[in-house]
């Protein structure tokens, strides 16, 4: 794209919001409705997190990272997206691990356990509380979504059939011959993604008019909100879920991001219910598994594929 000014993501404030003031709940769920379409994403304050949580949080997640790479390779797992990722081909600045459901505590402390043996409380708490925390935005969202195309009926459904993925990110400073690529564009792959992104930017977002922005949050306590493939195909095309990417923003200091991903549990199926599908909105997809959308995507066919979710179950 040329040097003129990027356009800026919507801004929303959940300061005030909660079901019970219906006026602020009505604006909010409005503009965030507007900009899910439109974008597919939007900057969120949401004002649970406090500064000390924060800080709290990036320093655990510091400390993850500097273990030695034998330790990190300790978070396997069968599930892509789920376990250790590194200094993979072609994005080499790139690191993440995965913690299932880390809002239940049993799970993040089980998830120290595999570094750290003995434990380590603050670090599991920490993340859970963290992640607890940014699960009310997701589910606020989604009624919102659902309540503005007129699903609430499916409301609860909706959100039980979800459970939480955190991955945590570092992405080096790269050396004086490297270049800034974090991460290769992609769509995510899940509901709703909330991205963190703790003072060096970094994330990218591309517009429909295929041009790319920069995301440049207001605050470092800013949250992206973002729409995954499965919204996106359960909606019946409603909302956008926008390609984005990662350019690390420094030369000189590491990246840190923090993204909670809702994922569908084992066995739900994303099926667009039949009120958004009619003569103007045909179906767009046919009912899937998440879990096995996840498996053909990281095969050579859904790699290659323009759309994975295209080639996996479109119409
Ligand atoms: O690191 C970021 O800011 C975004 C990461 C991302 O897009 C992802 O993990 O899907
Ligand atoms: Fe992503």
């Amino acid at each position: 794209m040329g040097s003129e000014a990027s356009p800026r993501l919507p801004f929303i404030d959940f300061s005030n919001v909660d079901q019970n003031n219906a006026l602020d709940w009505d604006i909010t769920k409005s503009r965030v409705h507007q900009a899910l379409e439109e974008f597919g994403c939007f900057e969120a304050s949401f004002p649970n997190i406090s500064p000390e949580l924060q800080t709290a949080l990036f320093d655990s997640i510091q400390q993850l990272f500097d273990l030695p790479l034998e330790t990190k390779l300790k978070n396997q797992s069968s599930k892509p997206f789920h376990g250790y990722y590194g200094f993979l081909p072609g994005q080499p600045l790139y690191e993440s691990m995965g913690i299932d459901d880390a809002p239940i505590l049993e799970k993040a402390e089980s998830f120290a356990k595999i570094f750290w043996p003995e434990g380590n409380p603050e670090f599991s708490t920490t993340i859970q509380e963290y992640s607890e925390k940014v699960s009310k935005l997701d589910q606020m969202v989604r009624r919102m979504v659902l309540e503005s195309l007129g699903l609430e009926k499916y409301l609860v459904e909706h959100l039980n059939s979800t459970n939480y993925l955190f991955r945590v990110m570092k992405y080096r400073k790269p050396e004086a011959d490297e270049s800034q690529h974090g991460l290769n564009a992609h769509t995510d792959k899940n509901i709703v993604t909330i991205v963190q992104q703790n003072q060096i930017d970094g994330l990218e977002v591309q517009l429909k008019s295929g041009d790319w922005i920069k995301i440049q949050p207001s605050s470092s306590k800013s949250f992206i909100v973002m729409i995954g493939d499965s919204f996106y195909a359960w909606t019946n095309g409603r909302l956008h879920s926008p390609n984005h990417r990662v350019v690390t923003a420094s030369r000189e200091k590491d990246r840190y991001s923090l993204a909670m991903f809702s994922v569908t549990k084992a066995g739900r199926m994303i099926k667009a219910p039949e009120e958004v599908v009619d003569e103007q909105h045909p179906l767009l997809f046919k009912p899937y598994d998440m879990g096995e959308f996840f498996q053909f995507y990281v095969t050579e066919a859904g790699l290659r594929a323009e759309s994975a979710l295209k080639t996996f179950c479109g119409v």
